[in-house]
């Protein structure tokens, strides 16, 4: 890890603050006088809010959205954690490429730009490096089998977390309004788990859920090794950067620099499913107030996302029985944050429109 990485990334973590409560309290506020029944487009105003706050203005705008999809491998894989072989992942890098994937065809919905990354795919990716095709942060050719020891070392964590924050810091150069996050690494649901039973205390059969889809007796399997994972690392709680070394992955920690980056330069990130979410409780750790700028794209139909959400204390955007990943869910909910921007860029207070107010004498809601 070069000396300047380590000092970016301890300068941002440090330099992340809690979104403006004056904004906060002056949207809100404004929010309350739209001509419409006190409170009656629900989350949408909890989200203007939001937007309003962390760009401190009431004309929050929408304009350049990013998915990034940072994908990674798993030394994991050889104890048979997932229901697909390894060289799916960079398969599936090619398929982002080509634009056959379904990260593809849901960005196109959302008018977001998709950026794949290579953070630590077990296979030579420069050709697509070479021809711009990606970009390559990468750490390492996957992880290590966590079983046996670490997943990685303790400066590739910190190189994999800054490379999440160089790519943020880039893309605000040209321009950023709202971020997604999302993830491709075969085997990346057993970290995600390892990573919520380390820093949440939650026993490792209740986070651990069937990722691509194993058997009962996979499943089983899944859940002792996570087990053993954990017993060999003893991974620190306090400690998010020891967390993400011995049981975390490459493209788990470029996520979580992501968030932290966004948090940084006060940009929107819609976390996507599982694996973003392990991010997200990464950066949460690191950063406790990175949660003001996050906002859950969905509720993934893998078991433990659940409890990923009740830790980060956000409510999802939408609950579509997804449980794919890439994005998918965060680019999907990205339409319902720029409709809660046009809320409160266009609808009119009762005073603007000309409308009466409740007659009941109570409150509005
Ligand atoms: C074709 C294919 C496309 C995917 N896109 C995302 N994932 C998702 O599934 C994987 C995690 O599940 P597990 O831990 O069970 O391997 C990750 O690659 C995740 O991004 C995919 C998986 C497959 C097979
Ligand atoms: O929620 C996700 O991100 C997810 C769930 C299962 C498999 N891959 C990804």
């Amino acid at each position: 890890m070069r000396r300047g990485g380590r000092m970016k990334l301890k300068a941002v973590i440090e330099g992340i603050e809690p979104v403006s409560q004056e904004w906060r309290l002056k949207a809100r506020d404004y929010l309350n006088n739209l001509a419409i029944p006190q409170g009656s487009l629900g989350q949408l105003l909890d989200l203007a809010e939001q937007l309003a706050a962390i760009k401190q203005t009431l004309k929050p705008s929408i304009q350049r959205k990013v998915v990034v999809t940072m994908a990674g491998d798993h030394g994991v894989v050889e104890e048979g954690v997932s229901a697909f072989p390894q060289e799916v992942t960079p398969q599936m890098v090619f398929n982002f490429v080509a634009g056959g994937a379904a990260i593809n065809a849901l960005a196109e919905v959302a008018g977001a730009q998709v950026i794949v990354v290579d953070m630590g795919v077990a296979a030579d990716l420069s050709e697509l490096v070479e021809e711009r095709k990606i970009l390559s942060y990468k750490v390492d050719y996957g992880t290590r089998n966590m079983t046996r020891g670490p997943a990685m070392t303790r400066e590739q964590a910190e190189q994999a977390l800054t490379a999440g924050i160089e790519i943020v810091e880039k893309l605000v150069q040209t321009g950023l309004d709202l971020l997604a996050t999302g993830d491709m690494g075969i085997g990346n649901t057993t970290p995600s788990s390892a990573v919520l039973a380390a820093l949440s205390g939650l026993p490792v059969k209740d986070v651990t859920g069937r990722g691509t889809g194993i058997s009962d007796e996979a499943l089983e399997n899944k859940i002792r090794v996570i087990e053993r994972a954990l017993e060999v690392n003893k991974p620190d709680p306090r400690d998010p950067v020891d967390v993400l070394a011995k049981v975390g992955g490459f493209e788990i920690g470029g996520i979580a620099g992501l968030i932290l980056g966004a948090a940084y330069y006060k940009v929107p990130v819609v976390v996507d499913g599982f694996i973003s979410s392990a991010g997200a409780l990464l950066a949460k750790a690191l950063a406790p107030d990175s949660v003001d700028y996050m906002i859950a794209g969905h509720r993934s139909m893998e078991y433990g996302h659940r409890f990923m959400l009740e830790e980060l204390g956000l409510k999802p955007l939408l609950d579509l029985n997804l449980r794919l990943g890439e994005g998918t869910g965060a680019v999907l909910a990205m339409n319902i944050v720029e409709a809660a921007a046009q809320v409160i860029n266009q609808v009119l207070t009762f005073e603007d429109a000309g409308v009466s107010r409740n007659i009941s004498g109570g409150s509005d809601a």
